[in-house]
């Protein structure tokens, strides 16, 4: 065979696999839209017909927004991709994540593993996530809360006292300066170690890659959608790749100098290290639980600050009136604690506001349909489906909500939530920290350190905001909000 034989025949081959290839994407495109057991859903034609659409808004960061629009054109059950149905109401919370017989499992797609196989509370299959969930809950009870205040209060005098030097300077990033408090508060809670944040008054290489590792593992999510894992490394951003291992490895060192050390405080090690024998975790379980304890606490508990700091200072009537309740309620600093702040119904009606309007993790936790399939909404949906709520959508959502993109703390206040206009609201909608037996463990902690720090940061000064932060809210989501800076004055407070 000649030289111009042999290129004709690969030519030829192909062009063969060529048109096979299209004949087959055809086909699985018609077959998704027209002949698939979901077609009878609502949704776009094209998201039905592929994945792509989905994977571009998410690579573009503006997923959460898309939804949105998605289920206010198509109501409260839309169909997202072949395979996907992604929910916005209160009903579909109870089913896909409340308790029953047989769990709706985390999309395996979804579920990360760990460096060193051993499973978190976060992945773990449902024997062991009862397991670790039912030790770790002792860290979580509200006796642990009450014996956690002196950590709490210490993080948080520290930020005020930081930002009564800076403040000085000049404006300030208050972004950056409640993400170094939540961090250093959260590390020393989960490794017995701050990332001394507070004190540099600087980012740590650990808590600076946290944003970074979401892209990574919003980014390894769209591989595992083609079944193509292996091209990860060439088309994922460079520096993504590997962070989430280089901080679990630097984690599992801090937990082991924490165990050799000891400690006085009741850090979450303390509850841990504390169960007997037989109800214990494995060395190998309570590291990769240290860090998944400080990866969900840490982000989660910053944005949300961010959030309400932001919505306060916006809103002008909100942040004097928050003032106003945070300052009568106090003749001295002294005088901040948990208690005195878990009377103050303003500021808990601001901050669960802020977590309506940026809830933290504004993502869709998938979950699959069991065997034998299962009722959501009315509608039975097919066993291997992946189904989940998509909490920015079920928290924006017109059918959901009065006025769904106004800032209205009142709508949860008790004096007005259960009146008219916000009588109609469909509060269960709203689940910022998940629904079930898989829901946040660290929901207690999470608002009782947003209580105290805002009552300490408003007791201390007055705030205003640098002009040119309006649009701060317009944010890529990817994994986390990719939040920007957010600079503002803080002045002692007049009284
Ligand atoms: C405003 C702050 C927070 C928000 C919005 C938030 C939200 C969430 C959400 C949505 C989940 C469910 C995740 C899933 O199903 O995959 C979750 C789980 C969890 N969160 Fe939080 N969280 C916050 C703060 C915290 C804090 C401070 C801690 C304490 C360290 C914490 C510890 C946990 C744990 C341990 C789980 C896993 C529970 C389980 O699987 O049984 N969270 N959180």
């Amino acid at each position: 065979m000649d030289t111009t034989q042999l290129n004709f025949s690969l030519v030829k081959i192909l062009g063969v696999v060529t048109i096979f290839a299209t004949v087959f994407v055809i086909y699985q495109l018609v077959f998704n839209v027209f002949f698939h057991p979901l077609r009878k859903f609502p949704g776009p034609k094209l998201w039905a017909a592929s994945r792509i659409p989905w994977c571009y808004h998410q690579y573009r960061g503006r997923l959460h927004s898309r939804l949105l629009q998605l289920h206010t054109i198509y109501g409260g059950t839309v169909r997202v991709a072949p395979n996907e149905l992604s929910y916005a109401t209160a009903d579909a919370w109870k089913t896909i994540y409340g308790h029953r017989k047989d769990e709706m499992g985390k999309d395996p797609i979804f579920r990360l593993h760990t460096p060193t196989g051993a499973q978190n509370i976060l992945v773990a299959d449902r024997e062991t996530h009862i397991r670790q969930r039912r030790l770790l809950s002792y860290a979580f009870s509200e006796s642990a809360l009450r014996e956690q205040e002196p950590i709490l209060q210490l993080y948080t005098r520290k930020l005020a006292d930081q930002l009564s030097r800076e403040c000085n300077e000049g404006p300030l990033d208050i972004v950056a300066w409640l993400t170094f408090a939540s961090f250093d508060l959260i590390g020393h809670m989960s490794f017995g170690e701050n990332f001394g944040c507070l004190d540099e008054g600087d980012y740590a290489p650990f808590v600076r890659s946290i944003t970074a590792m979401a892209s990574e593992l919003i980014f390894d999510q769209m591989w595992k959608y083609w079944g193509v894992m292996a091209l990860r490394k060439y088309f994922t951003p460079k520096g993504l790749v590997g962070q989430r291992i280089k901080n679990v490895k630097t984690a599992m060192q801090t937990v082991q100098r924490r165990i050799e050390r000891g400690s006085d405080h009741r850090d979450f090690l303390h509850y841990i290290l504390s169960a007997n024998e037989e109800k214990a975790m494995s060395p190998a379980e309570i590291n990769v639980n240290a860090f998944s304890l400080c990866i969900a606490g840490s982000e989660s508990t910053a944005t949300a600050l961010s959030g309400a700091a932001f919505y306060m200072l916006t809103h002008p009537p909100v942040y004097r009136q928050l003032v106003k309740e945070i300052r009568e309620a106090h003749a001295d600093e002294k005088e901040i604690t948990l208690a005195s702040t878990n009377r103050l119904e303003y500021l808990d009606a601001v901050i669960t506001e802020t977590l309506r309007m940026y809830p933290p993790v504004a993502v869709t936790l998938p979950r699959r349909v069991p065997a034998g399939g299962e009722v959501i909404g009315g509608e039975f949906v097919p066993q291997g489906t992946t189904v989940g709520v998509h909490h920015y959508s079920a928290s924006h959502s017109p059918d959901n909500f009065h006025l769904p993109e106004a800032f209205l703390p009142q709508r949860w206040l008790p004096g007005t939530r259960d009146e008219p206009p916000f009588a109609s609201d469909k509060k269960a909608c709203m689940q910022p920290f998940s629904f079930g037996p898989r829901s946040c463990l660290g929901k207690n902690i999470a608002r009782a350190e947003m209580r105290l720090l805002f009552a300490w940061l408003l007791y201390r000064f007055d705030w205003q905001l640098e002009l040119g932060h309006k649009e701060w809210r317009q944010q890529k989501m990817q994994g986390f909000w990719q939040k920007k800076p957010l600079f503002c004055t803080l002045t002692p407070a007049t009284r």
